[in-house]
């Protein structure tokens, strides 16, 4: 039998080979002994196969012209004999290496040329082994047809790449998922060169190839301002983890390239398929601290909003901002209106300023802002340069001191008075209020120890504001604890600065010792506070406070103390770089907490950041709803998409649970609210409230359908 012919194992072809069907076949199929040895020996027992090589060119250029040309070609395992079996070959090598990167059909054609044989090799002028390599170049003519050769692009050596097996032959081409078609059927581009499987012509799924689709459109999330460009994403930290050529953009409505970016995101390896449902959806940027100890049904409410002893403070502080007092018998004055008095005490004292002072709140009348307005009962202005001495006031810019604005005299409230003008700070107390005021239940005083690091914070933050106000080339004059407000807590601010210098302006007290007596006026302060008497402020003997010190106090304090207290000897003088430096240890510390107390309060603010995103969006949803009626349509909010965003607010607000009780899971409202913001792919079930209907939806469907409601109330009227 012919076939006990390729009986040796070196030449027996694999099961996948074709092998000749019917002698027909077989004659048109050159002899393997002709190809190997030139010459076959059973060609006179009856060989069934062709021996004539040129007859063979001719019959299989025949076959070549019957082929399709776009016929698919699948190239069989074992083919051609592995280069082992075939004797050495004097062809050119390819010209050049294949190298990574460009596509293999142009790398294939590229190896055809260079392995093109020479017009020389055609001619067969070499004889013997050069005559049978032209042979051998036919036949690959004959069973390559018009098809390009495969050459994986990491394989640099050509006759290795041509070893790829039938089934990965047959396989479909390969699409990365997340790609521009977004799907996992070939797109178009691989559809026309799907004829041939050429894994090296698919571009590496890595994120640098693969850009937004549109990047030019992109909205804030909430989608309105679709116009505008705007990536949250532009903080340069975060532009040094993305790769530079593609930008991030989270709020992008393609989900497709939601999840190329995604790729981007994670990274550029292929291995890696991003998950579907991006977990950045909402957006929220957890900045520390954070509390441990809180229960699940806590948490959410507590990642999501700020705490509650921050929010009734402020939400106080707005409150006491904006009150009136509707039947207050208080002047309008020219530039001031809607005045409240501060005083809590309806004491009259003279004793800071030799005037009784008393405070209101009062907003201005050129810009609506709320101010602080000092008014010195019963004072003449003698000399117009002692109210211009305000002026260089306004200079002084630093968190230690109360700001001030104006000064004026006035007869608005019958009198001759001096007002003030300085910022608001709403609900502040003074020192005095805040320390000296703590009864036991009698109703008598106790004394109160206030701790130590409390007053090394005071000192720091008075040491800055001296440091300030010396810098001006003014004095502070003013550091009585009723003079000193806190604004939050262990937040202190000197207050009423400027009202001596234009009080006792005729008495022209030289700067240097106005100065001098500042360090002496600082050490009283903090030294009553300690001793919790305000004796220490008018009283000639120091001393005796000062030893009270060491009960509760350490020797570096009370030090510090001592040498407020002391007046230096001229003509040496003090200076607060010097006091400064005495103290630094504490001024690390204050330092530090200071950094956390922003810390903390960076962190609140970005939660709030995205809170104002989903007021946004509940506002918009709230003027859609059960809208009664639009542009002359009173069914305007049951119909089209409006019907759909109705069940949505349904699902969001409105569940109930196994018992028919309303689900008052405030996580689910807002986790869904990010989520429609964000405009996420995932599926939710609407129902009709007959329950007849159900619509299966994405977020990002729904929010279209917002948009699409919102941008509808937004048209003119076409009535
Ligand atoms: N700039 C300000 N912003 C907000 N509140 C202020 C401001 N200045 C003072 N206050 C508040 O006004 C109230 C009265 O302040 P004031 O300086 O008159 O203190 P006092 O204890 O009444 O002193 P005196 O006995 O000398 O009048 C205090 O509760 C103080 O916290």
């Amino acid at each position: 039998m012919a076939t006990a012919r390729f009986s040796s194992p070196e030449l027996r072809k694999p099961a996948s080979s074709p092998r000749p069907k019917g002698r027909e076949n077989a004659k048109e199929t050159l002899c393997r002994n002709v190809l190997i040895y030139g010459h076959c020996r059973y060609e006179d027992q009856g060989c069934a196969f062709n021996h004539d090589p040129n007859k063979s060119l001719q019959t299989d250029s025949k076959a070549q012209k019957r082929a399709p040309r776009n016929a698919s070609w699948k190239r069989p395992a074992a083919d051609f004999p592995r280069p082992s079996q075939i004797p050495p070959s004097h062809e050119p090598p390819p010209a050049k290496a294949p190298s990574l990167g460009p596509p293999a059909r142009k790398l294939a054609g590229s190896q055809s040329q260079s392995r093109a044989p020479s017009s020389k090799n055609q001619t067969g002028d070499r004889g013997g082994i050069q005559s049978f390599a032209n042979i051998r170049n036919s036949l690959k003519k004959t069973l390559n047809v018009d098809s390009p050769s495969f050459t994986p692009a990491t394989l640099p050596v050509p006759s290795k790449t041509s070893a790829i097996s039938s089934q990965a032959a047959n396989a479909a081409p390969f699409t990365p998922r997340g790609l521009a078609s977004g799907t996992a059927t070939p797109n178009s581009q691989l559809d026309s060169q799907s004829a041939t499987f050429n894994p090296a012509q698919i571009r590496e799924f890595t994120p640098q190839n693969y850009e937004i689709s549109d990047p030019g459109v992109s909205t804030d999330g909430a989608g309105s301002e679709a116009h505008v460009t705007y990536d949250p994403f532009q903080m340069s930290s975060v532009g040094q983890t993305l790769p530079t050529a593609t930008q991030y953009n989270p709020y992008i409505d393609d989900s497709t390239s939601m999840a190329s970016n995604g790729a981007a995101y994670y990274g550029a390896s292929t291995a890696f398929i991003p998950p579907s449902q991006p977990l950045q959806y909402h957006l929220y940027a957890p900045i520390g601290p954070h509390r441990e100890d809180l229960l699940a049904y806590q948490r959410h409410a507590h990642d999501f909003f700020m705490p509650d002893a921050l929010r009734e403070d402020l939400q106080k502080k707005a409150e006491a901002t904006f009150q009136v007092m509707p039947n207050s018998q208080l002047p309008t004055l020219d530039s001031y209106h809607s005045l409240v008095a501060l005083d809590t005490s309806h004491r009259k004292s003279a004793t800071v300023f030799g005037y009784p002072s008393w405070v209101y709140k009062a907003t201005s009348i050129k810009n609506g802002f709320m101010y602080s307005l000092r008014r010195l009962e019963g004072y003449r202005l003698t000399n117009e340069r002692a109210i211009r001495s305000v002026k260089d006031w306004r200079r002084v810019n630093c968190s230690g001191v109360v700001s001030v604005v104006d000064a004026f005299t006035t007869r608005a409230f019958g009198d001759s008075s001096l007002i003030f003008v300085t910022n608001y700070h709403p609900l502040s107390k003074t020192l005095v209020e805040h320390h000296f005021t703590n009864t036991n239940r009698f109703g008598n005083r106790v004394a109160q120890t206030v701790p130590e690091p409390v007053l090394w914070s005071y000192i720091v933050q008075l040491a800055s504001a001296v440091k300030s106000v010396h810098s001006a080339n003014l004095a502070v004059r003013c550091m009585d604890p009723s003079k000193v407000i806190l604004t939050d807590k262990g937040r202190i601010r000197l207050n009423a600065c400027s009202v001596l210098d234009v009080v006792q302006f005729d008495a022209q007290r030289p700067l240097a010792e106005l100065q001098q007596e500042d360090f002496i006026h600082f050490g009283k302060l903090i030294l009553s506070i300690a001793v919790n008497n305000l004796a220490v402020m008018t009283s000639l003997n120091l001393m005796g406070f000062v030893e009270q010190l060491a009960r509760n106090y350490t020797a570096e304090f009370r030090d510090t103390i001592v040498w407020l207290l002391t007046p230096a000897q001229p003509p040496a003088i003090k200076n607060v770089a010097e006091l400064l430096s005495g103290i630094s240890s504490h001024v690390i510390d204050a330092f530090d907490s200071s950094l956390h107390a922003s810390d903390t309060l960076y962190s609140e603010l970005s939660r709030e950041v995205e809170n104002g995103r989903l007021a946004r969006l509940l506002m918009k949803l709230g003027t859609i709803n059960e809208r009664p009626e639009h542009d002359g349509d009173p069914n305007w909010s049951e119909i089209g998409e409006r019907y759909v965003l109705k069940l949505f607010r349904d699902y969001v607000f409105h569940q109930v649970n196994a018992e028919g009780r309303p689900v008052m899971d405030m996580g689910h409202m807002i986790s869904c609210l990010n989520k429609l913001d964000a405009g996420s792919q995932e599926k939710i079930m609407l129902t009709s409230r007959d329950e007849q209907n159900v619509f299966v939806v994405t977020y990002n469907e729904v929010k279209k359908q917002v948009n699409a409601a919102w941008a509808d109330l937004q048209k003119p009227s076409r009535r």
